[in-house]
């Protein structure tokens, strides 16, 4: 595929805002166009006072003019600014809306994958950046650019040497700005993967600073963390130094014009093939071109970090998605279906394979646990079953269709999964219920956490429903965060529901009723409880011990010890932690 330039990429980004952003562009062209009339009318005047004119009313018309240039071209820059400014945040809020809805289309290895810190910089940051290119480079290195051609139409009517003249010093300032420039696009793109490490080491140690001071890690995870910011600072300082030097030459050479025009020019006045009112006019208007031109090379940088920006836009929102159909399907039962399934959290020859060969049957409205030592496989099986991502080998039914044939969206509908770490956002309580079912009133959410047991514990906290559970649910306990997950999932209200180890944080007191609550909550549903506390699941329908990525054995309860070696020892050991308790 022909690669794009980063700019018209932008620019198709950026398609909804075309309108307000070519009205910015003009009104920057217009007001670019104003900025000269005082150079064009100081050239005149001069040109008339040299010719000896003494018309004083003719001055001052020069002098209004030339402000009424001034004054639009002031007013003109700021009406552009304020209509670019417009389009561009509304740009930056599409963009990252858009971002955002594509994360959940993703696999979740995808997404968990990436450092948070990352997803941060790139969401917020790095589109942040954006608007600088967008709302000065579009409206004012465009008008910047077409001032100065604009100027040079003027000179060469005026007197074309001169025009070439002024002209002399630009390409040997542009020269040295594009060996700059040559390297740019690759040092930015090095600056944003050192911005992004420091992100990443900043999220890490401010998310693990529990962990840390529990392990007197402060130091060395410190260490770690500044070790990163440091890289950064070299980065930058590193980049800037190997630049200045060229960087310098170039910003002092760009406006020396002068030094061809002045002597030049002089020769031909001298020769008397230039006037002495075009030589002035001429020399004014070679340092409004310089000007220009300066001005239209501070967005030389922005224009360079175009391409590495909207490459990891890009890269975000071409990311592969689950590959699911569109159109809704209608169940009429909710078996699950496993097929020979085998899966690899990566992708690539030599991933490691975690399920291989699974294949087993849950009955609609039944109830199913998956037991077994730790690692085996229990928790990746029931994400996949959930759909977090899709299979390559084998297939997953459900309710007779392959789950690949159900849009993702009713697929997620379909399941409610209730893990040991399901994230609470910094919300009341009563909104971390409702995001179950977001059409839930305020009378709904108390209904289904009385029904799930944990409207007593809701009404002792400090402000009942209305307790904002803190940043990913911190200021309630695990027991709590999990009881009111529970409840949330419950709101839900999905044929399927899956326990991953659910209650684990709940005090056996408390277990005990919730089991006996969500027993009446999921009756009907097709149910799969992960635990390890196998007392919890002895009444299951059918329990699946899984060892190593494969079903060692199924059966009740009943049927396990009898033909379970490994159920045998799991429930001994169970029985005899209970009885030593
Ligand atoms: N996101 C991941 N990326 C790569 N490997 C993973 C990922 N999640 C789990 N694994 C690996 O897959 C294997 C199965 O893990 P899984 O969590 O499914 O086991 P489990 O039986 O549920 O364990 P536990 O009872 O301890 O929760 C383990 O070897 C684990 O290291």
């Amino acid at each position: 595929m022909k690669k794009q330039s980063p700019i018209k990429r932008l620019w198709e980004l950026a398609a909804s805002q075309h309108a307000g952003l070519k009205l910015s562009v003009s009104l920057a062209v217009l007001g670019v166009l104003g900025g000269i009339v005082p150079y064009v009318v100081a050239g005149q005047v001069l040109t008339n006072l040299f010719n000896g004119v003494t018309d004083f009313s003719a001055y001052m018309k020069a002098c209004v003019v030339g402000l009424l240039g001034y004054a639009v071209k002031s007013v003109l820059y700021s009406l552009s600014l304020s209509v670019s400014h417009k389009a561009t945040f509304e740009l930056l809020q599409e963009l990252r809306e858009k971002m955002l809805h594509k994360l959940p289309k993703l696999s979740l290895g995808k997404v968990t994958a990436t450092p948070s810190g990352e997803w941060k910089q790139l969401i917020v940051d790095q589109v942040e950046s954006l608007e600088r290119p967008v709302a000065h480079l579009i409206p004012e290195m465009t008008a910047n650019m077409v001032g100065p051609l604009c100027i040079l139409i003027y000179l060469i009517v005026l007197d074309w040497r001169m025009a070439l003249l002024s002209l002399v010093s630009i390409p040997i300032g542009m020269f040295f700005m594009s060996i700059i420039m040559k390297s740019y696009g690759k040092q930015y793109a090095g600056s944003v993967q050192v911005g992004a490490q420091m992100n990443a080491a900043i999220a890490e140690y401010a998310g693990g600073i529990e962990v840390i001071k529990a392990f007197n890690q402060g130091e060395s995870s410190y260490h770690k963390f500044s070790e990163k910011i440091l890289a950064n600072a070299q980065y930058y300082y590193d980049w800037m130094k190997s630049v200045q030097f060229l960087m310098s030459l170039s910003k002092s050479i760009l406006p020396t014009t002068l030094l061809a025009v002045l002597p030049a020019g002089y020769l031909f006045y001298q020769s008397g093939s230039l006037d002495g009112g075009t030589f002035l006019t001429t020399v004014i208007l070679s340092f409004s071109l310089s000007g220009l031109l300066m001005a239209a090379m501070n967005f030389v940088d922005s224009l360079a970090r175009v391409g590495t920006v909207v490459g990891q836009i890009d890269a975000l929102l071409a990311a592969e998605e689950q590959q699911h159909e569109k159109h809704p399907i209608s169940f009429n039962k909710h078996d699950i279906v496993l097929d020979h399934v085998s899966f690899s959290y990566e992708s690539g020859e030599d991933a490691k394979e975690i399920i291989h060969d699974v294949s087993l049957s849950i009955k609609d409205g039944s109830f199913n646990a998956f037991v077994g030592p730790s690692g085996g496989g229990k928790s990746t099986l029931a994400k996949l079953i959930a759909g977090y991502w899709d299979v390559e080998k084998g297939s997953i039914a459900i309710g007779g269709i392959n789950a690949k044939k159900v849009p993702l969206e009713q697929l997620y509908n379909s399941v409610s999964f209730v893990s040991q770490d399901n994230f609470l956002f910094n919300e009341s309580i009563r909104n971390n219920i409702r995001m179950g079912c977001l059409s839930a009133t305020d009378e709904d959410v108390e209904h289904i956490a009385k029904l799930s047991g944990c409207h007593d514990f809701i009404e002792n906290l400090e402000n009942g429903y209305d307790t904002i559970a803190g940043e990913g649910g911190t200021h309630l306990s695990g027991g709590e965060r999990q009881r009111i997950s529970i409840a949330r999932a419950m709101l839900k209200n999905a044929p399927i529901v899956i326990f991953d180890e659910a209650t684990a944080y709940i005090d056996p007191e408390n277990e005990v009723l919730m089991q006996q609550a969500l027993g009446q909550l999921v009756a009907g549903k097709t149910v799969i409880a992960i635990a390890h506390r196998l007392s919890t699941i002895t009444g299951a329908d059918q329990i699946f011990v899984i060892e190593e990525g494969k079903i060692e054995n199924h059966g009740t309860h009943q049927e396990l010890l009898e033909k379970s070696k490994l159920y045998q020892s799991m429930w001994l050991a169970h029985v005899g932690a209970k009885g030593g308790k």
